[in-house]
């Protein structure tokens, strides 16, 4: 059976600079960089997945942000809808609450780390629109 999953993913931006976990190795696309978030569970708004998988992993409390863009991606064995928010605004202090390795990035720097294929056309985005 497919089933695509939908996933919240927040581009956390500060300085120019975004936030960046480590995928642990065992998970699908894992050793790659990724935007921190994860599964919307079933009938929650996607707003509020996206802040709580970032309460879960970063242990930050989101306190503004706005749809950037979604992007369907068929991987060979998952698909996925990612639906990508830009997080202008947090609190608390980031860490890498699962034991994930975090990195704060110049946007300038996106393009050369490994990302999932899926992300090329967020990284492109944020380079042309986002970077100065
Ligand atoms: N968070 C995130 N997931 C991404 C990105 N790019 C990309 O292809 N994905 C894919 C990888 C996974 O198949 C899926 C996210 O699922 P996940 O495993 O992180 O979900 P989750 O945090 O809810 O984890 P779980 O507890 O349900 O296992 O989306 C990205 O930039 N960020
Ligand atoms: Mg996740």
């Amino acid at each position: 059976m497919n089933k695509r999953v939908h996933v919240a993913v927040g581009v956390i931006i500060r300085n120019q600079q975004i936030l960046l976990a480590k995928r642990h190795g065992h998970l699908h696309q894992g050793g790659k960089w990724e935007f921190p978030g994860g599964k919307v569970e079933p009938n929650e708004p996607v707003t509020e997945a996206l802040t709580r998988e970032l309460q879960e992993e970063l242990n930050i409390n989101v306190t503004a942000s706005s749809p950037f863009m979604t992007l369907s991606y068929d991987y060979p064995e998952k698909q996925v809808l990612l639906d990508i928010h830009l997080v202008t605004e947090f609190t608390g202090t980031e860490s890498g609450a699962e034991g994930q390795e975090i990195r704060w990035v110049d946007i300038k720097e996106l393009a050369s780390l490994p990302f999932p294929d899926a992300n090329q056309p967020i990284i492109d985005r944020l380079l042309t629109e986002l970077a100065h």
